[in-house]
């Protein structure tokens, strides 16, 4: 006996994403007018038009039915980039950043990274726990389902093994879905030297952190001034034979060789790419590591954009995200989306499957969330909205109105 658990029906649009089987950046996105979603156990059972899909699942016999009527319904979001444990307030930065400073300039003086280093040691884990979930309450309530959180403000063994292990105690709690990244490698240390803090991560962090199971992915700031290419890989690599899937952020500020060094060791994504050329987009593709964007973070700083359209149009999988932290503080995928069609011109469909499918990949979790579609689980938000256009067309303005995490409401 099967229980109908959730049925949401007459929808104006229901943006259903699956894989692609065609080529093409927007692939996979099949948009179902008076659609509807039937969910059993957790598992998505139809997906179709609403005469077909409440024949087989009267919404009568559901423990819960909504009426979309006008709405859309579309997969949760993934956000596969945030830095979203931490303490302590930037937002004088910000100010700080609109005067003129840059984020170099800022680090150089301590500020920056460092200095939410030194708030997050100082706050005790209940307050890190408790900042990290009112984070989670607004990326929920934004639509996101699924999301990636690094460590990488502790920069010493035991305060990045108490941020991953907030990250774990927020992931048995809260409805969303936690992947957790170990970043030691995210900035050196005050008063360290670069290479000396290297052999740190690779010889007692990494070693710790594999040994408590804590974290998927080795992620590191591949970056003038923070770890140059040769650090990068040999963190990387350390990481990968404990277990720990590669990611880097790679050509935020400088082109370094980062994302050609993502390639070369089959990292999962590299992320930011504000500077890539087209040969690092061609390695990313031959090697399978799934390009992420922060549109957000090119926003925030006003610098340009990476190359959305010439990735796409060179076949890559681009993923978005928010790339949350005290330096870019949305928590929004809508947002991000925004940007990626106004910043990067991505198309809305593009930018809803880099937002949830592609997302997914980012975080290897290719089979499951991040899509609409019959076995898949039933992560989705209903939007107050005619279609999934107004989700980057709506600016500043959230449009999800309910949350469903495995069939079950969980905002809304
Ligand atoms: N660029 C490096 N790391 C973060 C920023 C972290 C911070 O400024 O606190 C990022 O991905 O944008
Ligand atoms: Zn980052």
């Amino acid at each position: 006996m099967t229980d109908l658990q959730f049925v949401v029906h007459g929808a104006a649009e229901v943006a259903a994403v699956s894989d692609a089987d065609d080529a093409g950046p927007a692939a996979g996105l099949e948009t179902i007018a008076d659609g509807a979603v039937a969910v059993v156990d957790g598992e998505i059972a139809a997906v179709g038009e609403t005469a077909t899909v409440t024949r087989d699942y009267p919404p009568e016999n559901a423990a819960t039915a909504i009426d979309a009527a006008g709405k859309t319904v579309q997969p949760g979001f993934v956000d596969p980039h945030t830095h979203a444990v931490f303490a302590g307030d930037r937002s004088d930065e910000f100010e700080a950043k609109l005067r003129g400073k840059s984020y170099q300039e800022i680090m150089a003086e301590g500020g920056g990274i460092l200095r939410t280093v030194r708030a997050t040691r100082e706050a005790d884990t209940e307050t890190l726990l408790a900042n990290l979930l009112d984070h989670l309450d607004l990326m929920l309530a934004h639509g996101s389902t699924t999301v990636e959180v690094k460590s990488g403000y502790g920069l010493d063994t035991e305060t990045e093994l108490r941020m991953l292990e907030v990250i774990d105690r927020a992931n048995e709690r809260h409805p969303i879905d936690l992947v957790a990244t170990y970043m030691g490698a995210h900035a050196v240390p005050e008063d360290r030297d670069t290479d000396e803090y290297v052999d740190e991560v690779v010889d007692e962090q990494l070693p710790a952190v594999a040994d408590q199971g804590v974290a998927e992915f080795c992620d590191v700031f591949c970056e003038e001034d923070v770890f140059d290419v040769a650090q990068s890989r040999r963190i990387l690599e350390a990481g990968r034979e404990r277990g720990l899937s590669p990611k880097a952020h790679a050509e935020e500020f400088v082109h370094l060789g980062g994302t050609q060094l993502a390639a070369d060791v089959g990292a999962t994504s590299a992320d930011h790419l504000l500077n890539a050329t087209s040969d690092d987009v061609r390695a990313l593709i031959d090697a399978g590591t799934v390009p992420v964007l922060l549109p957000g973070t090119a926003f925030g700083l006003r610098t340009e954009y990476a190359d959305a359209r010439g990735m796409l149009e060179a076949g890559a999988p681009v993923a978005l995200a928010t790339d949350f932290n005290p330096n870019c503080h949305s928590h929004s995928m809508g947002f991000a989306t925004t940007l990626a069609c106004v910043g990067m011109r991505m198309t809305p469909a593009e930018a809803l499957i880099g937002a949830t499918r592609n997302a997914a990949a980012a975080i290897d979790r290719p089979n499951g969330p991040g899509r609409l579609e019959v076995g898949g689980p039933a992560d989705l938000c209903v939007l107050d909205a005619p279609s999934h256009v107004h989700v980057p067309y709506s600016f500043g303005v959230n449009r999800v109105e309910t949350v469903v995490k495995d069939g079950e409401v969980v905002h809304g």
